[in-house]
């Protein structure tokens, strides 16, 4: 009642538009009308059960169910061919595609004709070669059928494959699976409705074909004419009878309308687990870091990483086995770019890439033995985390139920064995995030690359799946690259943080000296620290943005350098302090937020960048500080460190 009551209370829609829609409709409306006001429903029966009308439903079915059979296996292909590969001449095709509907069906029927016709371009051939001769047949009629319903399963199915996003396909090949294993177990089911969709629509299509099957097929009782022929025949000898079967038809055709619009129509399934909220709908394990105590060790092996990445990405990367890697860098610095480079995924940039002994440059992204775990995880929709995990074993030829008990092993280990029979959907954001970690590991990678993989999780779920990744990642036997955003996630689950920029190395070195010594102002930033530009001088550094900073340990006058100072080392005062401290400049509070349990002020100055302190909230409350509030900052000497940059 209460959506009826705002549907109503809208916005009146205005009469330029209401009315010639309102036309619309009834334009639309009155041919149906006027079939159902003059059907003679007394004979009703009688008319679709004459032996002619029976014969003709019978040939229609069968011409329309080939029909279909033959887009399916013709139509599937040239959708999936349109929607995933780039190929010169794809816009002409996809007109070609198109061009049946918008064709005149007699004029399709002429150019059959021309085509396989006794006398068309493959005619001949096909009557010496095969004996077929397809016009006057009922082949023909399922030839005229297709040619014009075709398109409506190419044109439902590219959509609802441009509607998939890559990444499960993507994620199904990093885990081992060939392209067409990808396609069968991922793709396809994934687009289920979608096809669905296109094949009720190209089936109702073929069974109402009449233009192009009369001019291609002609009308032989029991061989070509099918119910709308008939229906053209009866309308000179039975009218009653014609909008009896058209009545037939009629229902058909909106029988399979009402059906997709409710089940059918919409985005593919994929949406709802794209969709996925932190929420936690099952009871989670309270330490989910804890092995499974029946869980035999994960096997053991080790796999060192080379690579030397060209294209936009230049870097050369090298690192023993277990080594963990968080790269990091601001928004377009190239780390996606990287993960894809070494998966084989993108033109963009190319990994000459080693694993352990094996040199994998040259193979295709499921030979290569490099597991992907995409921001949300990527879980397939259509199976359960069980058959998610054991995904990639059954990739790998693993019997079924070998593949099965290891996988249930691996959720174990993970801490959501409990959840193996659920579906992603069924999952809370960090639930998926350990199913989809175990599915990467069960496939036994050499190399495993983890794009921001908790990035989706709220603040408590993140701090335990973060312990959860550490645990399981001290096992891994390869190397493990993890993109970030989060510098407690590259400080703590990281050997090394690799610094990109602009496709570059900037730094990469143990979190430890990044930390302390870090070279860009965006790294110092993303870890929480001061970090002023500028250019050494003999006792500290001329600032970029106008200023000077005393250091203890100045660099070589006009270095190029960094400031880095820790927010702790920033103090604030009401007053202009008389001490020590050499750097001491006024400002003004322009925000206070929380950290932890203490609060960052953030201080803008006239005579210095903007600063940032962190201080305890009861130093805050003493010095009366809020946002507006004149203030003076100052910072020691020996806390202020230069970074050659
Ligand atoms: N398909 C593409 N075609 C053209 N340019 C692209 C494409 N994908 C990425 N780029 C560009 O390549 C550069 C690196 O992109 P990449 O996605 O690797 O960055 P990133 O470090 O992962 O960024 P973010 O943190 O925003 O995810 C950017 O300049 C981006 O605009």
């Amino acid at each position: 009642m209460k959506q009826l009551r705002s549907r109503s209370s809208g916005p009146r829609p205005p009469l330029a538009l209401a009315v010639p829609a309102l036309l619309a409709v009834v334009f639309l409306m009155l041919p149906l009308a006027g079939i159902l006001a003059r059907t003679s429903w007394g004979e009703l029966g009688a008319h679709l059960t004459s032996p002619g009308t029976t014969q003709a439903l019978k040939l229609s079915l069968l011409v329309s169910a080939w029909a279909l059979g033959l887009s399916l296996v013709l139509g599937v292909p040239l959708a999936w061919l349109l929607a995933r590969v780039d190929f010169p001449g794809k816009a002409f095709v996809r007109s070609l595609v198109l061009l049946p509907m918008v064709l005149p069906p007699t004029v399709g029927g002429v150019a059959l004709l021309l085509a396989f016709g006794r006398r068309g371009l493959l005619g001949p051939w096909l009557e010496d070669t095969f004996g077929v001769t397809l016009p006057f047949h009922t082949s023909g009629a399922v030839l005229a059928a297709t040619f014009v319903a075709m398109p409506f399963l190419v044109i439902s199915l590219e959509g609802a494959l441009g509607g998939l996003h890559p990444r499960y396909e993507e994620t199904a090949a990093s885990l081992g699976a060939s392209p067409v294993r990808v396609f069968l177990t991922v793709t396809l089911p994934m687009v289920a409705p979608g096809l669905a969709a296109g094949a009720a629509l190209t089936w109702a299509r073929a069974l109402g074909e009449f233009g192009a099957t009369i001019t291609f097929a002609g009308n032989l009782p029991g061989t070509t004419q099918t119910l709308p022929l008939q229906v053209y025949l009866l309308l000179q000898d039975s009218p009653e009878a014609a909008t009896s079967v058209s009545l037939l038809l009629l229902a058909i055709a909106m029988a399979v309308l009402v059906a997709l619009r409710g089940r059918w129509a919409g985005a593919p399934r994929s949406a709802e687990a794209s969709h996925r909220t932190a929420e936690e709908p099952g009871p989670e394990p309270p330490d989910d870091g804890t092995p499974a105590p029946a869980a035999p060790p994960a096997p053991r092996e080790s796999w060192s990483l080379h690579a030397e990445v060209t294209g936009f990405d230049q870097l050369t990367l090298d690192a023993e086995p277990g080594t963990t890697i968080a790269v990091v860098g601001p928004n377009g610095a190239g780390k996606t770019t990287l993960l894809r480079a070494l998966l084989g995924l993108t033109p963009r940039a190319h990994a000459a890439l080693r694993l352990g002994d094996t040199d994998v440059s040259g193979l295709p992204p499921h030979r290569r033995g490099v597991a992907w775990v995409p921001q949300d995880g990527a879980l397939f929709p259509h199976l359960s985390a069980l058959a998610n995990t054991a995904y990639g074993l059954r990739a790998h030829g693993v019997p079924h139920a070998e593949s099965r008990r290891s996988a249930l092993r691996w959720l174990g280990r993970l801490g959501v064995g409990h959840l193996a029979g659920r579906k992603p959907a069924q999952l809370s954001g960090g639930q998926a995030q350990r199913v989809a970690l175990a599915r990467a590991l069960a496939a036994c990678p050499r190399l495993l690359l983890l794009d921001e993989p908790l990035a989706a999780l709220d603040q408590t779920t993140r701090a335990r799946v973060r312990h959860t990744l550490r645990t399981h990642l001290d096992g891994f036997g390869g190397v493990c690259l993890i993109v970030t955003h989060d510098p407690v996630e590259a400080v703590s689950l990281a050997d090394r943080v690799l610094v990109l920029d602009e496709g570059r190395v900037l730094q990469d070195a143990p979190p430890g000296e990044v930390t302390r010594h870090p070279r860009s102002p965006w790294v110092a930033r993303m870890l929480g620290r001061n970090a002023w530009p500028g250019t050494a001088t003999t006792d500290g550094l001329r600032l970029s943005g106008g200023g000077h900073l005393v250091a203890a340990e100045p660099l070589p006058a006009g270095t190029d350098a960094l400031a880095v100072i820790g927010p702790e080392a920033v103090s604030v005062h009401r007053g202009r302090p008389s001490g020590s401290p050499r750097n001491v400049w006024p400002g003004t509070v322009r925000e206070i937020t929380t950290s932890g349990s203490r609060l960052r002020v953030l201080v803008s100055s006239t005579d210095a960048p903007d600063l940032v302190s962190e201080i305890t909230p009861q130093a805050a409350a003493e010095l009366g500080l809020a946002e507006g509030v004149p203030v003076w900052t100052s910072v020691k000497a020996t806390e202020a460190t230069l970074v050659p940059r």
